[in-house]
């Protein structure tokens, strides 16, 4: 009894929820079940009715019942369709609604949130539980299924009842089983086997249910990877087709698929051996029951219209008794798959903790300091960045190097604040970043990371980040990007799509795309400008104007730099050199060349000597 009280605290938490998102919801599948309820009492109260007229010979009557059956089967039949097709219409909106919250959800929450492997687990739980599982509409046809089986229970109870009632006379068992407190009795033993055998087996069912549906969804991921990426990513067929990895794929691709299967199978078979163990009962319960009607009708306690209108409510009682039974457990379950939905929604962002604004300065007066900062990635052991200190003044051009691995883009993902130092602290004016308003201070930022994305949308809308792109100063954006003449060139100029060519877009090179990241950046005028490998995918001519245009493009900002291309460095007045997640040297490039035993010597003469002759 805990149990189903517990079941149902969080069902009509979840009826809460769903109320909110639509208020016709609860209100129309309650109607639909009470509606489908009443409608095989037509058939059984007015059969029984018939038949007795026409037993009795009294046939103006019988055809008087008849008429009056069809003609409310038929008032019935044209509200339970358009019930049906409400409820449907419904469930698809709330599902639609439900996608739309997880997709809201995924992208609204910070970074370091977001990353985090749990998270990623349970975005594409609470996915695919929507998508799999029918979400919100399976768990109010559910509970519709529930309620219509409890007035089935109630109206069939009312007719036992009253079939108990009419009691006769007879020897031995038969004796008692014709009077009333036998008839009760038998009825009482009947139906309690019938909810102990469907209970103890609706549970058994969905607890196993359960155990494979967390099983395929964990699989359902990983097949994923291969249907979304592996097989249509564009970057991946090429390096599939160089390795001629088309084999290895492949074999994989089967090992999941044929894993996949066998959980299928198993699945079938369990649901096939399920279906003939609940038969056979539901077939055993029924004659027994039929066999004390057919006693009664036999002994003269019911006339003939009785011995079908009770019949009919015994298989009524007995299938609706099944399903409350089942519907319970089935609610326990969609209680369960939607729990993922509910949790990842009530999910919050770790970094969201501040609420002091950051002041606005047109003289974009603004200074960062790392204070002894140490950090090791979220569920890591290891240590990325060790004991940093460092001081970003105002309106300077730094540039980041050291090799790979040495935790700059880390540095750059602190100072953004994408995640949250493990030790030490990151002062903005000289309070604690944390105590900051997340948004204000991230609008501080515009940063161009190594894997940018680029979007499907129009030009213009990538480089404003809006439907409502303010159009000169994209322009103006784009040409000191040197991405004008290219966008100029293309067919809707700011409104051409990107990618989708069916919709008249256009690709691009990743030159290009670099150029418009870029673009998009200054786009933002926001007072540090942060380019991680900024013209990695650069021609030289166009590297030298990008150059060339910089001081322009920051010159009353704070640029940050990190470019494997140390004659980047040159461009910078301050050079920090990071290694193994130290900063073990800063200063100008003629100062950290003249320390000829120092990394940022070596990083410099390693590649210079490429270019002597
Ligand atoms: N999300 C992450 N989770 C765990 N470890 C990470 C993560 N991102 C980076 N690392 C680790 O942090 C270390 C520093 O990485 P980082 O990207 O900061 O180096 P980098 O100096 O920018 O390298 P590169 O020049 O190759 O871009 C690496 O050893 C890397 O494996």
């Amino acid at each position: 009894m805990k149990k189903l009280l517990e079941i149902h605290r969080k069902g009509y938490k979840l009826l809460k929820m769903i109320h909110q998102l639509n208020h016709s919801a609860v209100p129309v599948f309650m109607l639909w079940a009470a509606a489908e309820s009443g409608w095989p009492f037509i058939g059984i109260l007015f059969g029984a009715g018939i038949v007795d007229a026409l037993v009795a010979g009294e046939w103006e009557q019988s055809l008087w019942l008849a008429g009056g059956m069809l003609g409310l089967q038929l008032a019935f039949g044209v509200v339970l369709d358009w019930l049906r097709k409400e409820s449907e219409a419904i469930s698809m909106e709330i599902n639609r609604q439900c996608n739309a919250h997880v997709c809201l959800k995924s992208i609204s929450l910070d970074y370091q949130t977001f990353a985090d492997k749990k998270s990623l687990e349970e975005f594409s739980a609470a996915d695919y539980n929507v998508a799999k599982h029918g979400g919100f509409g399976n768990f109010l046809i559910e509970y519709s299924t529930l309620l219509r089986n409890l007035f089935s229970v109630g109206i069939s109870m009312g007719l036992l009842v009253d079939f108990c009632l009419h009691g006769a006379k007879g020897d031995g068992l038969a004796g008692i089983l014709l009077s009333v407190p036998g008839s009760f009795l038998a009825m009482f033993l009947l139906l309690t086997a019938m909810a102990v055998f469907y209970g103890k087996f609706a549970a058994y069912v969905n607890d196993h249910s359960l155990e494979i549906f967390q099983k395929t969804m964990s699989l359902s991921q990983e097949m994923g990877y291969f249907r979304d990426q592996l097989f249509y990513d564009e970057q991946i067929a090429k390096t599939l087709r160089m390795y001629h990895m088309k084999e290895l794929v492949f074999q994989e691709w089967e090992k999941l698929s044929l894993k996949n299967e066998g959980f299928l199978r198993k699945r079938w078979r369990f649901e096939d051996l399920s279906k003939i163990s609940s038969g056979a009962a539901n077939s055993l319960v029924l004659v027994f029951s039929y066999l004390l009607v057919a006693l009664k009708a036999f002994a003269g306690a019911v006339s003939v219209g009785g011995l079908a209108k009770y019949a009919g409510a015994v298989q009524q009682m007995n299938e609706a008794m099944k399903n409350v039974i089942e519907s319970n457990d089935k609610i326990r379950l969609y209680t369960s798959y939607l729990a993922y939905y509910t949790n990842y929604l009530e999910k919050k962002s770790v970094l969201d903790t501040g609420s002091l604004p950051v002041e606005k300065r047109l003289d974009n007066l603004y200074e960062i300091e790392f204070h002894d900062v140490s950090f090791r990635y979220p569920g890591t052991e290891e240590w990325v960045l060790r004991h940093v200190s460092v001081k970003l003044d105002m309106k300077k051009k730094f540039a980041v190097v050291g090799q790979n691995g040495a935790g700059k883009t880390t540095f750059i993902k602190l100072l953004c604040r994408f995640y949250d130092v493990s030790e030490g602290s990151i002062t903005l004016n000289g309070i604690d970043i944390r105590k900051y308003d997340y948004q204000e201070y991230m609008n501080l930022f515009a940063a161009v990371f190594q894997d940018f994305a680029l979007f499907a949308f129009a030009v213009g809308e990538n480089i404003a980040c809006s439907q409502d792109p303010d159009q000169d100063r994209v322009w103006k954006a784009l040409r000191c990007a040197g991405a004008e003449e290219k966008v100029k060139r293309m067919s809707k100029q700011l409104d051409t799509p990107l990618y989708f060519e069916e919709e008249g877009g256009e690709s691009i090179s990743g030159g290009e795309a670099q150029k418009l990241a870029i673009a998009r950046a200054l786009y933002k005028d926001a007072p540090f400008v942060i380019l991680d490998e900024p013209t990695a995918a650069l021609d030289p001519v166009s590297e030298y104007e990008i150059y060339s245009r910089f001081d322009d493009m920051v010159k009353d900002k704070t640029s940050v730099y990190i470019s494997h291309r140390m004659s980047s460095c040159r461009f910078c007045q301050d050079i920090l050199v990071f290694d193994q997640g130290s900063l073990v040297q800063r200063g100008s490039h003629a100062r950290l060349i003249g320390e000829t035993e120092g990394m940022y010597a070596a990083l410099w003469n390693a590649q210079a000597k490429y270019y002597r002759r």
